[in-house]
């Protein structure tokens, strides 16, 4: 019976599918079947006090902002030492918009921040061979295999985030693709092609340098296969740069800039582009809805068989993932299209150019806005946010621009802070109608790489409605089963991914030092044994500790990262808080473009700041969905009091008067 449920598409059977994510708690309550949407009780749920403002006894400063810098913090000539990896590119120092590929954003040092160099260290990094080989144990003996440590440490439980929707998730994956896309190694030394795994499924006994080791214990709960393939990430000394330790390359501009909608690579952002009236490439679907344009041969890009299935192309390559992905990046598609309607009715005299460019531009402030009004006092605190510069300033210009501040994408923050948050995946995806009934529920393993069904009749609507109501999983040492043992299933188990196996043994690959480390650069004391993690977790998590890793130096990050309790008002706890906070204070001072900047070429007036200063989540889904209603928080469940769904024509938007040529 259960074998046919894994198989088959539709949800029936699935009510017994107790998972994490199979049930929510604080499902919307589809008993008021009146057709009134105005009836908010519809989407009611119930939130936690756990509010952004809650007072932290044990503040932190993020390492930039600490003032004592015997932490660990790199020197800036160690931080920026990959620099001398890439060509110099020449900058026009009067250019009024973004490069598309990040570069000349800083004018003195030109590749901070450019797609296709390397994320940059902020602390030390920690290979046996002080090259590239992995970190070993104390003891100089392997570390303990990543798989043993997930089936151990990380099972798949039902807790629904107390706060927060899956909105709040997606828009965090979002962020992701915006910054950070690891490239992987592809060949043997003599050019031949890498196969990590034998072909039964066994890990060969001398695993090619390129490969990551996956090794699937005898005694597994979950899988029959013994070895997952994944090669290493591509680095410095595969582009020939003699840095030592090697850096990780990064595919993606390191800017919160859109690049995963308009690309990073000035060719395919131009094949994105109608090139008519700024606006960009689009398919239409029912009711002619606006959907990302189709790949020219969707069996290369997407899991179907047919070359014209639905299968979207944007400027990122993972687009079609997963459908919530690519409706949120739909959703930047139809605001960018949106604005350029707006200013070109406003300046009939402006061409495609610079109407393209001008709606870039307002579509990142926007976004950015959202970043930093919204979404980070959300996932770090608002008191945290503020005592670290990260909130936005009310009124006037901000003048802080720091040029010595490098913004590249940290590898502390893309190999294992950020990632923390495949924790808040809902495995079931509810759809969600007009009056709010759930309508149908989907296992993410049956729709990875198949985005048909976002363009399916109202589903986009449905699937929106359903990321702003639907709780995302907790924040905890809980992964949902959809990715941890069921991601991208493609025709046989072969392909499966243990998306947090893949976590730890990418923080060993990106040469992360150990737990204890980041305690140190984060203001912690070093834990000289195991019972010094008490300061940050449970007794039952340190205990696990103890029984995983030999020695408290042997914890990697990720794992120490994910035991510790949350601080108040954050859904991460110390180390995760401070580094996904100097990673978005990187984003935000080290980035000329940052949209409140004054006295920068191609700055916004103080009208147009004041106008980009309304933007809100749920402004921006009510411009780019049929949906009627929204929380005003949109990253935070519906609730009856605390945040009720209210109409879209009661959501403040930006009024794009402000660009209107005089
Ligand atoms: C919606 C479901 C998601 C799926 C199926 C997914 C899957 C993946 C996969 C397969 C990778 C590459 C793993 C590797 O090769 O090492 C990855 C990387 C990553 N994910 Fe997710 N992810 C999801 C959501 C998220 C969310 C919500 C966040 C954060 C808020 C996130 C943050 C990251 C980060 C930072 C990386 C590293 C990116 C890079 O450096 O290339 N992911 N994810
Ligand atoms: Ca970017």
């Amino acid at each position: 019976h259960l074998h046919n449920v894994e198989n088959s598409h539709d949800t029936v059977g699935l009510k017994n599918h107790i998972s994490k994510g199979a049930r929510c708690k604080y499902a919307i309550n589809n008993t008021h079947k009146n057709n009134n949407i105005q009836d908010t009780g519809t989407y009611n749920s119930i939130i936690s006090d756990l509010f952004t403002n809650k007072t932290d006894p044990n503040p932190l400063m993020i390492p930039s902002l600490n003032m004592d810098k015997s932490n660990g913090l790199l020197s800036p000539a160690d931080i920026n030492l990959a620099d001398k990896c890439f060509p110099k590119p020449d900058c026009d120092i009067n250019y009024r918009y973004r490069t598309m590929d990040g570069s000349c954003n800083n004018l003195e040092n030109p590749v901070w921040g450019q797609a296709n160099t390397a994320n940059i260290r902020i602390i030390q990094a920690n290979y046996s061979d002080n090259h590239s080989q992995i970190r070993k144990s104390k003891s100089g003996h392997a570390l303990p295999n990543v798989r043993h440590i997930r089936t151990t440490a990380f099972i798949d439980k039902d807790f629904p985030a107390p706060r927060h929707n899956s909105l709040m998730m997606q828009f965090g994956q979002i962020i992701t693709h915006d910054t950070a896309l690891l490239l992987s190694k592809s060949k043997l030394d003599d050019g031949s092609p890498l196969e990590c795994c034998n072909p039964d499924s066994t890990t060969p006994e001398n695993l090619p340098k390129q490969c990551l080791n996956i090794t699937i214990p005898d005694d597994d709960p979950g899988s029959k296969k013994r070895c997952i393939s994944v090669a290493r990430t591509a680095d410095t000394a595969d582009l020939g740069c003699s840095i030592k330790p090697v850096r990780q390359q990064n595919g993606a501009s390191s800017f919160l800039d859109v690049s995963l909608l308009y690309s990073p690579e000035n060719d395919t952002a131009i094949s994105l582009r109608k090139l008519v009236d700024g606006e960009l490439k689009y398919q239409l679907g029912p009711k002619d809805q606006v959907f990302l344009p189709n790949a020219d041969n969707s069996t290369e890009f997407c899991n179907v068989n047919n070359a014209t299935a639905v299968c979207y192309i944007s400027g990122d390559p993972r687009v079609n993932q997963l459908p919530d992905l690519a409706i949120e990046t739909t959703s930047f598609l139809r605001l960018h299209n949106y604005l350029c309607k707006k200013l070109k009715s406003m300046n009939p005299s402006w061409d495609d150019e610079r109407i393209y460019q001008n709606a870039r531009r307002i579509v990142i402030a926007m976004y950015q806005h959202v970043i930093y009004n919204e979404y980070v006092p959300e996932l770090l605190g608002k008191e945290f946010a503020k005592a670290n510069k990260l909130l936005p300033l009310t009124e006037g210009f901000d003048y802080n621009y720091n040029k010595n501040l490098n913004p590249t994408t940290l590898s502390s923050f893309a190999a294992a802070a950020f990632r923390s948050q495949h924790s808040y995946i809902q495995g079931l995806r509810n759809l969600v109608d007009e009056f709010g009934n759930v309508t149908s529920k989907i296992r993410l393993r049956d729709y990875y790489f198949i985005p048909e069904i976002v363009q399916k009749e109202d589903n986009y609507d449905h699937f929106s409605r359903g990321l702003l109501t639907q709780n995302a999983q907790d924040q905890d040492k809980y992964y949902t089963k959809e990715v941890s043992e069921f991601a991208f299933r493609v025709a046989n188990e072969k392909n499966r991914l243990d998306l947090v196996c893949l976590d730890m043994e990418r923080g060993r690959d990106y040469g992360l030092p150990p737990y204890n480390k980041f305690r140190q650069l984060c203001g912690l004391s070093e834990a000289k044994s195991f019972a010094d993690l008490n300061d940050q977790m449970s007794e039952e998590k340190v205990n696990t500790l103890t029984k995983l890793y030999q020695d408290v130096d042997d914890v990697d990050y990720y794992v120490g990262g994910i035991f510790e309790n949350k601080k108040p008002g954050s859904v991460l706890g110390h180390t995760f808080q401070c580094i996904v906070g100097e990673m978005f204070y990187r984003w935000k001072f080290g980035d000329r473009f940052y949209y409140e900047f004054g006295n920068q070429t191609g700055s916004f007036n103080l009208d147009q700041l004041n106008e980009i200063r309304k933007t809100t989540m749920a402004s921006i889904m009510c411009i780019t969905t049929n949906i009627n209603y929204v929380p005003r928080n949109a990253f935070v469940v519906p609730n009856i009091n605390k945040n009720p769904l209210v109409p879209c024509v009661l959501i403040p938007k930006p009024n794009l008067s402000a660009w209107e040529e005089k």
